[in-house]
């Protein structure tokens, strides 16, 4: 494999557990393609800083191991943490020239972060008065200093305005253009979805997806959910005319994804089916990760007890 072609980040098996016992992440394993902007999505306490930490060297792994293709240099690797890690008393500018100078960065690369987070306007302000958002572009314009390829970034999106929001999608999307690569941390899909290309979802410490949005997407499709005199029948109906993808919902209507209103009309018609309501149901990006993490495993509590065998969600590629 060239050098190019290995992936930015390989992690693999990795497993921390913490004095108290707790779990931070149990083998865990996914690979981000370089150019790739990955999200790395779970509730609070599924194990997103731990990995995240593991990934920047600043937590020891209990097993397993983590590769950068670049290496962990602060010129290969840019981190934004929580928190930001702000000097209360100085300004953006003096904070950045603190940094650059201990980059060995020239000033031209203050003016440049700068410009490139749209703080110039703002350098002259102390983090005080800053709002979250400028407060996390503060942030991302240190990590920015040295240009590094790689960026892992925690929870980027939390704090920011609708318009920083773009903002921050574009700038992302730009470093992937120019052959960097992300990874950030999101506690919801929605705030991952509109930013991310590839998604590693965890639940208590394990994957429980990863893989595309849109592969996500196809696995949790909108339905139309139909009231009916017999939902078997424009089941079989519809099966007979390829649209297989029906299911009977626990109230007894049919919820079917691919087929349009009109597909169900005349399915119903051939099964001599009376409809009473065609009904859409969006699926909330919300509802799709709250059933991805909902039946997680319990954690082990105890000195010498073994960790779960497997979840339920297993990884799937
Ligand atoms: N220093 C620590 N000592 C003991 N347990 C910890 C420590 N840090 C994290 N944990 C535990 O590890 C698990 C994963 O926590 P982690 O902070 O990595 O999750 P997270 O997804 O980043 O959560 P959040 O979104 O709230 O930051 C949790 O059960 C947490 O209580």
């Amino acid at each position: 494999m060239t050098p190019a072609a290995l992936p930015a980040i390989t992690v693999r098996g990795l497993t921390k557990r913490y004095e108290d016992f707790s779990i931070g992440a149990q083998d865990i394993s996914f690979d981000i393609a370089t150019g790739t902007c990955a999200a790395l999505v779970g509730p609070p306490g599924s194990g997103k800083s731990t990995v995240a930490g593991i990934l920047l060297g600043l937590l020891p792994p209990t097993a397993g191991s983590v590769t950068l293709a670049g290496g962990r240099s602060s010129s290969a690797v840019g981190a934004v943490l929580a928190p930001r890690g702000l000097h209360p008393r100085r300004t953006v500018r003096d904070h950045l020239r603190v940094y650059a100078a201990a980059a060995g960065c020239p000033d031209s690369r203050v003016r440049a972060v700068l410009e490139t987070t749209g703080l110039t306007d703002r350098a002259g302000t102390v983090p005080d008065d800053l709002t979250p958002g400028e407060q996390t572009r503060a942030a991302l314009a240190t990590a920015l200093l040295p240009d590094p390829r790689l960026l892992v970034l925690d929870d980027p999106v939390a704090g920011m305005q609708l318009g920083e929001l773009s903002w921050l999608q574009g700038f992302l999307r730009n470093h992937t253009r120019r052959g960097g690569t992300v990874l950030f941390t999101a506690p919801s899909l929605v705030t991952a979805l509109p930013i991310a290309d590839y998604l590693v979802v965890l639940s208590n410490g394990s994957v429980a997806y990863q893989g595309s949005p849109a592969r996500l997407r196809r696995r949790n499709p909108d339905r139309l959910v139909v009231a009916s005199s017999s939902s078997i029948a424009i089941a079989t109906a519809l099966a007979a005319r390829g649209f297989t993808d029906a299911v009977i919902r626990p109230d007894e209507q049919l919820a079917v994804a691919d087929a349009t209103e009109d597909d169900i009309v005349a399915a119903a018609r051939a099964a001599d089916v009376r409809l009473h309501r065609i009904v859409p149901d969006r699926i909330h990006p919300d509802r799709v990760l709250a059933s991805l993490t909902r039946a997680a495993a319990p954690r082990p509590v105890g000195p010498g007890m073994p960790p779960p065998a497997s979840l339920p969600y297993g990884v799937a590629r």
